[in-house]
């Protein structure tokens, strides 16, 4: 059930590393957040060492999780960063990363988000559409600066994975697509506060089958033919993100060599540097969400409830996405029932599980909701009055409160 050397039972209870997850709860309150530092290093390593002899450069991206101590780890190990918004770009730089290792992305970045981009000097600012090309080389025509740019290409491609986190497709709003590319070009040679620096692209996320990356990078290769044949030189190509991780252990995802194994030879002898925007592969494990069963309840058709004090509020991945977490009591016991975990929001698409086979673990106790570290707290929110819960890094036998729970109060402060 559990395949980890993170999360791992130790006499009957449910550890990150060396910390048992109901001392966690004692001391922090439910839900929490219980992240592994050593995990979110070890799947950063052993990224880079898939990709080791291709020249490149792996810039973690934070909308996955942006926990400071996340990102600060990450930087320890050299890591870069995507950035999606202002705000983004503020946890980075916040986190003590330095802005030339900082890659701004975004597919509506406002003129004050493009000004704090330029302004605080990101290694590249991307654009996704002409109309954003233009915006950029004004905000740096104001600032006097010339704006080292990438361009996004939308490669048409259809990566099999859920429909709503597939992004290089035609029919998506990601991208300048093939027929672009012509306007984009001219547009470099023309505005003189902009430089082409970077190609880029990002065809979804969770995709199990490298051929999608392959037929893409193909693309993105043709382009960048294009682009020096126009005597642009283009110093960075980026991949983005994507690689999978497995939620499900009957659906293991596949190893992140497997990407390298088909990628390095075709971008080996390019002359670029390769650019790698991975958030889910380093994330996705290395975080669970540890929440108390309030309550237990069986109705009339047999159905088996587990009411815990978690809910979408906290990962509303399922509800969303109808993806797969596995959820483990914290404490092991012999017997199991078949389920529905559930929680306390408003909304029948508030569950983590459903018709899941789980120990038989009383009222008061606690479950543990896997592979919650990617796509979890980032996508939290207040709804239903609910407070974000606190957050907890773990690193060996050490744990850090990373983020204080919020407070009733809070949730005012901002209301006049
Ligand atoms: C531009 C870009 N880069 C990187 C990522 C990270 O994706 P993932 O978490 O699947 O690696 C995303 C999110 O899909 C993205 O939009
Ligand atoms: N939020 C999505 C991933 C989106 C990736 C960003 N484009 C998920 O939880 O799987």
């Amino acid at each position: 059930m559990l395949d980890s050397h993170f999360f791992s039972f130790s006499d009957g209870i449910l550890c990150c590393e060396s910390v048992a997850l109901d001392e966690l709860a004692r001391q922090f309150g439910t839900p929490l957040f219980v992240t592994s530092r050593q995990s979110l290093v070890s799947q950063y390593r052993s990224f880079e060492e898939a990709f080791a002899s291709l020249p490149h450069f792996t810039c973690y991206s934070v909308k996955a999780n942006f926990n400071l101590a996340v990102i600060r780890t990450l930087a320890e190990e050299g890591c870069g960063c995507d950035v999606n918004s202002g705000g983004e770009l503020y946890r980075a730089l916040t986190a003590g990363v330095p802005a030339n290792k900082i890659i701004m992305a975004g597919v509506g970045k406002s003129e004050a988000e493009i000004k704090y981009g330029l302004t605080s000097g990101v290694m590249m600012i991307k654009a996704e559409s002409i109309s954003e090309l233009k915006a950029i080389n004004s905000v740096a025509e104001h600032l006097g600066k010339v704006a080292q740019v990438g361009v996004r290409i939308n490669p048409n491609v259809t990566a099999e994975t859920h429909p709503y986190i597939t992004t290089g497709d035609s029919k998506e709003k990601f991208g300048i697509d093939e027929a672009g590319l012509g306007e984009v070009f001219e547009l470099f040679k023309t505005l003189p506060n902009l430089e082409l620096h970077g190609l880029d692209m990002h065809i979804g996320s969770q995709i199990f089958d490298p051929e999608y990356y392959v037929a893409a990078t193909q693309k993105l290769l043709e382009v960048l033919e294009s682009a020096r044949h126009l005597g642009f030189d283009i110093k960075w190509l980026d991949l983005g993100g994507g690689f999978p991780v497995t939620y499900d252990p009957q659906k293991p995802a596949p190893p992140i060599t497997k990407f390298a194994e088909k990628l390095i030879p075709m971008l080996q002898d390019k002359g670029v540097t390769v650019i790698f925007e991975p958030g889910r592969f380093i994330a996705a494990n290395a975080s669970v969400i540890v929440t108390k069963i309030l309550y237990r309840k069986k109705n009339q058709i047999g159905k088996e409830f587990f009411i815990v004090d978690a809910g979408m509020t906290e990962l509303i991945r399922p509800a969303l996405y109808q993806s797969h977490h596995e959820v483990l009591s914290v404490k092991q016991h012999d017997r199991s029932v078949v389920a529905d975990v559930v929680g306390p929001i408003c909304e029948s698409s508030d569950f983590f599980a459903r018709h899941r086979t789980i120990d038989d673990a009383p009222e008061g106790e606690l479950l543990a909701v896997l592979s919650s570290g990617a796509y979890g707290a980032v996508m939290s929110s207040n709804y239903n009055g609910r407070l974000r819960p606190a957050e907890v890094m773990v690193d060996g036998d050490e744990v850090t409160l990373t983020r204080r729970r919020e407070t009733y109060e809070q949730l005012v402060q901002n209301e006049l």
